[in-house]
């Protein structure tokens, strides 16, 4: 991507971003509330119009070329709306059709699926009665099921248990494996850490570091630190105007 803006009002949400990330790898774009995460993948993924700048995913320009983007990409958004009354099952059929696959075939690939992460039980139920671990999952089934070459996330174990994380992870890691790319954003830098190869730091609205996970931490004790001391996050916190917080006096 090169030149992205995103401006809403008198708010710059993306501040001129230019970035090129690594096929074949599993990366994180972190950032703190506000920092521009969301809009940035929005825009990469064809949901939301940059004010300027061009982003190519895949060897074709998102905006000019929408269509062969998104036949190549699947995408689990954040606040993600899902078609409530159909059950988990449905809900794969019929985003297995529309993105043009046989039918024996989405079966095929939906059952297994709705194993692997193991949504199996729940597969006749309706989706609006899903908990939200039950939904990042059926999205993220949704966003696999055509076998997109990069898979766009957006703080994918957000209300996630840690069995259901831990199922996430297994699937995401298998895909990976197999050569494709996977781009996610999250506040939680340990599981950042601990999943991705290359990251991206991202505040107010720029990219503050990026490259491969050993070289952003650099000689920070982890991640957290390093994006700490990046974000500039040690002038906060402090609780300094909060005296009268605790010690029981009102
Ligand atoms: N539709 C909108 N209208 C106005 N301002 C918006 C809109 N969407 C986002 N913003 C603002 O743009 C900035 C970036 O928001 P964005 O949601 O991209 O951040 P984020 O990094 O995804 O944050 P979080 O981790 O909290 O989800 C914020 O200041 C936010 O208030």
């Amino acid at each position: 991507m090169s030149g992205l803006w995103k401006r809403y009002g008198e708010q710059i949400a993306v501040h001129g971003i230019d970035l090129e990330l690594p096929a074949g790898q599993f990366i994180g774009l972190v950032g703190p509330n506000g920092a521009g995460k969301t809009t940035t993948l929005s825009m990469i993924t064809g949901l939301l119009r940059p004010d300027s700048g061009t982003v190519e995913v895949a060897g074709h320009d998102v905006w000019r070329d929408p269509a062969e983007v998104k036949a190549r990409i699947g995408v689990l958004p954040e606040g993600l709306r899902l078609f409530e009354r159909l059950s988990g099952r449905e809900l794969l059929a019929y985003t297995g059709r529309l993105r043009g696959l046989p039918g024996a075939e989405v079966d095929k690939r939906a059952a297994q699926l709705l194993d692997v992460l193991d949504l199996a039980g729940a597969q006749n139920k309706l989706v609006i009665d899903y908990s939200t671990g039950m939904r990042k999952k059926i999205g993220l089934a949704a966003a696999l099921l055509h076998n997109p070459e990069v898979l766009f996330l957006d703080e994918p174990f957000e209300g996630v248990d840690p069995v259901s994380a831990q199922t996430i992870r297994g699937v995401l890691e298998r895909y990976t494996h197999s050569g494709a790319t996977v781009v996610f954003s999250s506040h939680v830098m340990e599981l950042v850490e601990s999943l991705c190869d290359w990251v991206a730091v991202m505040a107010t609205g720029r990219i503050r570091a990026h490259g491969p996970l050993a070289e952003v931490r650099g000689d920070a004790p982890s991640l957290q630190n390093a994006f700490l001391e990046l974000v500039g996050a040690q002038r906060h916190g402090a609780g300094h105007d909060l005296d009268w917080l605790g010690g029981g006096a009102r």
